[in-house]
């Protein structure tokens, strides 16, 4: 068996793989202040209330947008599980090419992600991960990553209404029925959602000229995705499991 972890600033997503079959996947809440002791348990708890056993795993492969996690859940790695984990950055072959100025910039899930979409899509093509933030990750015709664009999440955007004007109040993420809200929580949802679902169409359709590409193939992944997906034909799939994917690509071109 095989243990990927993805961190990203909301969540923890874990994948147990045997081979390339996915057994089962675990979300956590991202919490900057835990302890390896205190993921341990977790991890001991969610392996033995799904049949599994810490003891099989053969390897662990990380990717993280929390630079102070890496180390927490590499400690509790090694302690509970006995095994030192690969963390995806510099020494780790991805097997992509990144046109990024700087290519250590580039935040890990994107990698993991593009890693991913070139394996199951057909290039050139855009990955659209609805996470905390927002990120469009752009790869040509010759599977080249060539860099993309970077917006509020969902969530994060719902957030800031209601923390920065004292009479929106927080809402549930949820279609209205439409578009011209006659109460606060409907205009709320009709401006978020269907906003949201503009902003991406917006910037598909800039991608799509500026890569000189009207077909390219455009593939949603994280939490928030499939509320949008249903709201743009620009998304042509959903693919939930992508960055654990794209970790277990990683962790077969490095073993
Ligand atoms: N399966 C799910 N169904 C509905 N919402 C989800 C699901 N998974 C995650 N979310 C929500 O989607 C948002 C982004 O989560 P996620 O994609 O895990 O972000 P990140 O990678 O930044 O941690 C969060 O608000 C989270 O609560
Ligand atoms: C853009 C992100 C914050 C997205 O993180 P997430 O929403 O998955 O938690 C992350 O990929 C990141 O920190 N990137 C570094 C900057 C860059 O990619 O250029
Ligand atoms: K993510």
């Amino acid at each position: 068996m095989m243990l990927a972890v993805d961190i990203g600033n909301t969540n923890i997503v874990l994948g147990v793989y045997r081979q390339r079959e996915l057994l089962h996947h675990f979300r956590l809440s991202t919490a900057r202040q835990a302890t390896a002791d205190e993921y341990g348990i977790l991890i001991y708890n969610l392996f033995n209330m799904s049949g599994l056993s810490v003891k099989n795993v053969e390897g662990v492969i990380i990717s993280s947008v929390v630079p102070p996690l890496v180390h927490v859940i590499v400690e509790m790695c090694v302690k509970y599980i006995g095994k030192e984990p690969f963390v995806v950055g510099p020494g780790i072959k991805t097997g992509l090419n990144l046109r990024y100025e700087n290519p250590r910039e580039v935040g890990a899930d994107r990698i993991v992600n593009a890693v991913a979409a070139i394996e199951r899509y057909q290039c050139p093509l855009v990955v659209v991960d609805f996470g905390t933030a927002t990120t469009f990750d752009c790869i040509d015709a010759n599977a080249n990553y060539l860099g993309g664009a970077i917006v509020p999440g969902i969530g994060i955007s719902t957030e800031a209404l209601y923390q920065r004007a004292s009479k929106l109040p927080r809402i549930e993420l949820e279609k209205p029925k439409k578009v011209i809200g006659r109460n606060t929580v409907h205009a709320m949802q009709a401006g978020i959602i269907f906003g949201y679902a503009g902003q991406v169409e917006g910037i598909v359709r800039r991608i799509k000229a500026e890569m000189n590409a009207p077909r390219l193939k455009v593939i949603a992944t994280g939490g928030l995705a499939p509320l949008i997906a249903g709201e743009t034909d620009c998304i042509d799939e959903v693919d939930p499991m992508l960055t654990l994917e794209g970790l277990r690509i990683i962790y077969d071109r490095n073993k």
